[in-house]
């Protein structure tokens, strides 16, 4: 209480030593979905720095629950960097109606929303300052008519910065996926993102390490091409599982080069997906 009537804003909760004794702790501020959204589980994907694979990931379990029958929708929360639309050969723009925005549909069937299928052109920069990029966030969770859904993936931007608190303290997030690779796995890096979750009092289901080998097609050598992975290690100490380690595979990229990631055939993943 002491804070609030300081005057500091909900966005300081993170960090704010005060935060569990405070009126405007976190889980009073959760925004209420669109009343055409009714989704079962909300999944967010981060990692702590960017092109890890975040997209891959979240793209690749999508495709498995399409696979399952499920329903699944991604929202695209990278405002500056939308990949997912372009993923899917998406370049439609969404539609609206008075009951506020309906999301695209990829051909598996996976429901889409992303600032891409909303800009003009899609190459048109987003110019935006913080608060905006976040309102914007935000307004996928309470405009966008997602409908019935099992799993919506929140493919967030990577690091710790607005769009993830936004998230965090906005949307009912069920649990945090974090990608990392072997490079990325300086630990300080994974441990920030899963101390924000922590914080945030959201569970970690478990970390993915991406690029985590070459496999030479000619003998079948691993080759670590980011150096020695440190994941187990890591992964015990903070007692999270290890959802899956991804080598570099030129058939995952390029299916996505081809825009075609409702066919994506991860096999890396496949155990990972009914951890979910
Ligand atoms: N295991 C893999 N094997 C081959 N290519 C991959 C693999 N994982 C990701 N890629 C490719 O690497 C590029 C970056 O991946 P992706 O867009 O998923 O990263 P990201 O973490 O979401 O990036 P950003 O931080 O920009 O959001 C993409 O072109 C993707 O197809």
């Amino acid at each position: 209480m002491e804070e609030q009537q300081q005057g500091c804003s909900p966005s300081d909760c993170a960090g704010c030593a005060h935060a569990d004794s405070c009126g405007s702790k976190p889980e009073d501020m959760k925004e209420p979905a669109n009343p055409f959204s009714h989704i079962n589980k909300v999944i967010a994907v981060v990692s702590g720095k960017g092109g890890v694979g975040k997209s891959m990931v979240t793209a690749s379990f999508a495709r498995m629950m399409r696979e399952q029958g499920l329903a699944v929708g991604i929202l695209d929360a990278d405002i500056t960097g939308p990949s997912i639309p372009k993923m899917y050969g998406l370049h439609e723009s969404a539609k609206g109606s008075e009951g506020g925005i309906f999301p695209c549909e990829a051909k598996d069937g996976t429901r889409i929303m992303s600032v891409n299928l909303l800009l003009e052109h899609e190459s048109d920069p987003v110019i935006w300052r913080g608060p905006v990029i976040a309102g914007v966030v935000k307004q996928f969770w309470t405009d966008v008519m997602w409908g019935e859904l099992d799993y919506l993936f929140v493919d967030m931007p990577p690091g710790t910065g607005d769009v993830p608190l936004t998230v965090f303290q906005s949307l009912p997030v069920d649990g945090v996926v974090i990608v990392t690779s072997p490079q990325d796995l300086v630990q300080m890096i994974v441990e920030k993102a899963y101390n924000m979750a922590e914080k945030m009092n959201i569970p970690v289901l478990g970390i993915v390490e991406n690029y985590s080998y070459l496999e030479c097609p000619d003998c079948g050598k691993k080759i670590s091409v980011f150096g020695e992975s440190h994941i187990d290690e890591i992964a015990a100490r903070l007692n999270i599982p290890v959802l899956g380690k991804m080598p570099i595979d030129p058939k995952l990229a390029g299916v996505v080069e081809e825009e075609k990631a409702y066919e994506l055939d991860n096999p890396y993943l496949r155990d990972a997906v009914n951890k979910l």
